[in-house]
């Protein structure tokens, strides 16, 4: 093991768990400081410029106060692309892109989808990508995060439409114009909290997370009824939802009119979708 690596690995041995510490440790030698994968892996002693060896010191500053490497590197990949993220936004996760994937597999001859709470715009972007012949509009109420999707939109040459919105404030329209809508809202209850990893709670936005206890599904109530009058006969609403709440997010639906309700579980066995048909 080079001097690097072994620096690495006894300054962050106390923070992170070791196959984790293994693969920050690559990363940060391979994609952050840009040393050669094949060199680290033969232990080669490599001497680090002053400008690189201070880069190292406020890497391993920031990851010992928890903060998610994809800030420290301003890139999350999601669905095979790399997007910008910032303290502001949240940090695409995998099980989102299987989500992104069911709406691409089911629905190839969509023309227009929205994507409210869109965040980094990792949903939108990566359906704009996916399916070139449709429309995608996304709404966000947070300005910062909507800075980002709009760099996002840019960098990954997408057509994606931003717009600020609250969609729990607001009435949003009533013509049927959407054959797909997604939403994966802030789900986590102020109970769940409290059960949370520092790296998430001491960094990735609130506003992006959490409901309160005595109204865990807002978001989906609210767009259920939305997606009454905005999808088009026969359209779909796909939901990421929290575990915990399944059974009440498909109950809620059907309640609603929605037919063919489903509740899709993700890599991790946990009930992740909720999908219905207009
Ligand atoms: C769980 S994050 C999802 C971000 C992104 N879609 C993803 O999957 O990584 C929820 C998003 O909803 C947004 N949001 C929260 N309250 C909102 C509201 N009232 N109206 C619109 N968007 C809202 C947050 O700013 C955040 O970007």
């Amino acid at each position: 093991m080079n001097r690097i690596t072994a620096y690495i690995r006894q300054s962050l041995q106390e923070v992170y768990p070791p196959e984790e510490v293994k693969a920050l440790s690559m990363l940060i030698c391979c994609d952050m400081l840009g040393l050669d994968a094949l060199d680290i892996y033969m232990g080669k002693d490599i001497i680090l410029s002053e400008c690189k060896q201070r880069e190292l010191e406020n890497i391993i500053f920031r990851l010992q106060k928890n903060e998610p490497i994809q800030y420290i590197r301003g890139i999350a990949e999601f669905c095979g692309r790399n997007f910008k993220v910032a303290s502001g936004v949240l940090i695409p996760r995998p099980e989102t892109a299987e989500l992104v994937e069911l709406i691409v597999e089911e629905n190839p001859n969509a023309r227009r989808l929205l994507d409210i709470g869109t965040g980094s715009g990792c949903i939108a972007i990566s359906l704009d990508k996916k399916l070139p012949d449709a429309e995608v509009e996304a709404w966000d109420i947070s300005g910062e995060a909507l800075a980002i999707a709009r760099k996002n939109n840019e960098a990954l040459e997408a057509r994606v439409r931003f717009l600020q919105r609250d969609v729990l404030a607001d009435d949003w329209g009533k013509i049927p114009s959407f054959d797909v809508i997604v939403s994966n809202p802030p789900y986590v209850t102020e109970t769940e909290k409290n059960e949370m990893d520092a790296n998430v709670l001491d960094w990735e936005p609130g506003l992006a997370l959490f409901v309160p206890d005595e109204d865990p599904l807002r978001f989906y109530n609210r767009i259920a009824r939305l997606g009454s009058e905005l999808l088009l006969p026969g359209g779909k609403l796909y939901f990421e939802i929290n575990q915990a709440y399944g059974r009440e997010t498909a109950h809620m639906l059907e309640m609603n009119q929605y037919r063919d309700v489903r509740v899709i579980k993700d890599i991790f066995g946990k009930d992740r979708i909720v999908t219905a048909n207009r």
